[in-house]
């Protein structure tokens, strides 16, 4: 059985994470979060099973090999994510469609796998240096990790047009709002 699939790609910053917690709690009939794995360590406040499942980088390993990974990608140097097939299949068995917080490449992959049954969504920020003080903002990342951060958004702004939709987050509301009717849209 294949269900469909939602995908909030952006890089770190433009604000994903707060659209698609936003949808999730508006549309919770309708849509269910795919909890990636990830090797990096859990901030304040994320909680293992919801936010991410936090493994260490041997079991991630072990599951590479095991062909558990729908995709995965080192997105930070030593940093591993990852979308499990199980995560999609579970969602997909309670009716649901499945929505991704991923990066741009990832994004871009899952759309290649799924195809019509995906729908793409590129968050742009309004520039880099709003995204930069988004990123300081958030308060979660040292100087070292935010200058990471930074590099790789710079080149992954210039994806944007690969995506099915560009989604504009200006103003955080109508962003938000632009996000339900594209998603209620494509799961008429
Ligand atoms: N390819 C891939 N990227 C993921 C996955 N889960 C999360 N990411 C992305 O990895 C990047 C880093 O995520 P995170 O450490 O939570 O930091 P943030 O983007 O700064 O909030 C973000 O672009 C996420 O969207 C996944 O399963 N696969
Ligand atoms: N439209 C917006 N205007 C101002 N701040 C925003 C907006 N959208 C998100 N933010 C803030 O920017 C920071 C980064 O957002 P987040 O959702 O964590 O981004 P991402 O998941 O893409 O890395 C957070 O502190 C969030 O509250």
């Amino acid at each position: 059985m294949e269900g469909k699939l939602i995908i909030f790609s952006a890089p770190s910053g433009a604000g994903k994470t707060t659209i698609v917690k936003w949808l999730l709690e508006k549309f919770n009939d309708k849509i269910a979060f795919s909890i990636s794995a990830s090797t990096r360590e859990p901030r304040d406040g994320e909680v293992n099973g919801k936010d991410y499942y936090f493994i260490t980088k041997e079991e991630f390993l072990h599951r590479i090999a095991k062909k558990e990974f729908v995709e995965f990608e080192e997105v930070y140097s030593g940093t591993f994510y990852g979308t499990l097939r199980a995560e999609i299949e579970r969602i997909w068995m309670e009716g649901k469609a499945v929505i991704f917080d991923i990066d741009v490449i990832g994004g871009l992959h899952l759309k290649k796998k799924f195809g019509e049954n995906a729908l793409a969504i590129f968050v742009q920020p309004p520039s880099l240096d709003v995204l930069v003080e988004r990123l300081r903002g958030r308060g979660t990342d040292t100087e070292e990790k935010l200058k990471e951060r930074i590099e790789k958004a710079g080149k992954e702004l210039a994806y944007a047009e690969k995506f099915d939709v560009i989604l504009k987050n200006d103003d955080l509301d109508k962003a938000c709002q632009e996000a339900s009717e594209l998603l209620l849209d494509f799961l008429k």
